[in-house]
């Protein structure tokens, strides 16, 4: 391996070492949903907040793109905002994230409304979508890289949900057997991207920090929902409350 080489080798370990230490899966929230130790309405709480995720996904992906000059690296990265939003010809991902709210028996117009997402969850969402509008491209790009870690949790949620809760079927969860397609391939560009882009240790540092950032974006979300539907199960005002939302 000659030393241009090695260098881009040392810097990707170290952003997925980045995902070992930090990434959402080692949360406990998560051990719980993918045991079965879930309650119904725990699942249904994670269900509306996890929504806003995905709604805005698509935004920042259109954020970032109106602000890349390079036609090639739009048509790169416009695929991201069809995956989640759909086309005339296919359903997209905010879609199917709808059907497994109406299998968890919520009304997905209550869902879709945004109502009832936890301060906390809307605080961190929207630094993510800012961030990605504001900060520098490599930035940008750099803090989607957390999927690279996503496939694994996503195999480990299906596997969990089905065993574990009678809403789930293959169809009620499609959403993330769809992102285990999909995911792969934005991810291999986005890291390709960053590893060409982030030469100087300054640029390596920052990629770094925007992985870290949005490793937070996904954390706080889950220590969100813990605090307000686990332990110590404070809801605060105006969040989604068991009975609330459920399909007429
Ligand atoms: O279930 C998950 O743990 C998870 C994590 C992430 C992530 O790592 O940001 C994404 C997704 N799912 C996901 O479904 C998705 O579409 C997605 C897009 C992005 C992004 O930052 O552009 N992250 C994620």
């Amino acid at each position: 391996m000659n030393e241009m080489s090695a260098a881009r080798a040392a810097f990707e370990a170290r952003l997925r070492r980045i995902g070992e230490e930090r990434y959402h899966d080692r949360h406990p929230f998560h051990a719980l949903l993918h045991s079965g130790g879930c309650t119904i309405d725990q699942v249904r709480a994670w269900v509306v907040n996890r929504y806003y995720y995905q709604c805005r996904i698509p935004m920042k992906d259109a954020a970032f793109m109106s602000r890349v000059e390079d036609p090639a690296l739009r048509r790169a990265w416009r695929s991201r905002i069809e995956d989640h939003d759909g086309s005339e010809a296919r359903e997209g991902g905010i879609a199917r994230w709808l059907k497994l709210a109406e299998a968890v028996g919520l009304d997905p117009e209550y869902v879709a409304s945004a109502k009832g997402v936890l301060p906390a969850t809307r605080f961190a969402v929207d630094a993510y979508v800012r961030f990605v509008r504001d900060e520098p491209l490599l930035k940008a790009v750099a803090s989607s890289l957390t999927e690279l870690f996503a496939p694994k949790i996503h195999a480990e949620r299906i596997a969990g949900l089905l065993e574990h809760y009678e809403f789930a079927t293959s169809e009620t969860i499609s959403y993330f057997r769809h992102r285990l397609n999909e995911a792969p391939k934005d991810v291999q560009f986005g890291l390709t991207w960053v590893l060409d882009h982030a030469v100087t240790p300054a640029d390596q540092d920052a990629a770094a920090a925007a992985l870290t950032f949005k490793t937070d974006v996904l954390w706080a979300q889950l220590d969100a929902l813990y605090s307000a539907y686990i332990a110590p199960g404070n809801i605060p005002p105006g969040a989604w409350r068991p009975g609330e939302g459920l399909a007429p």
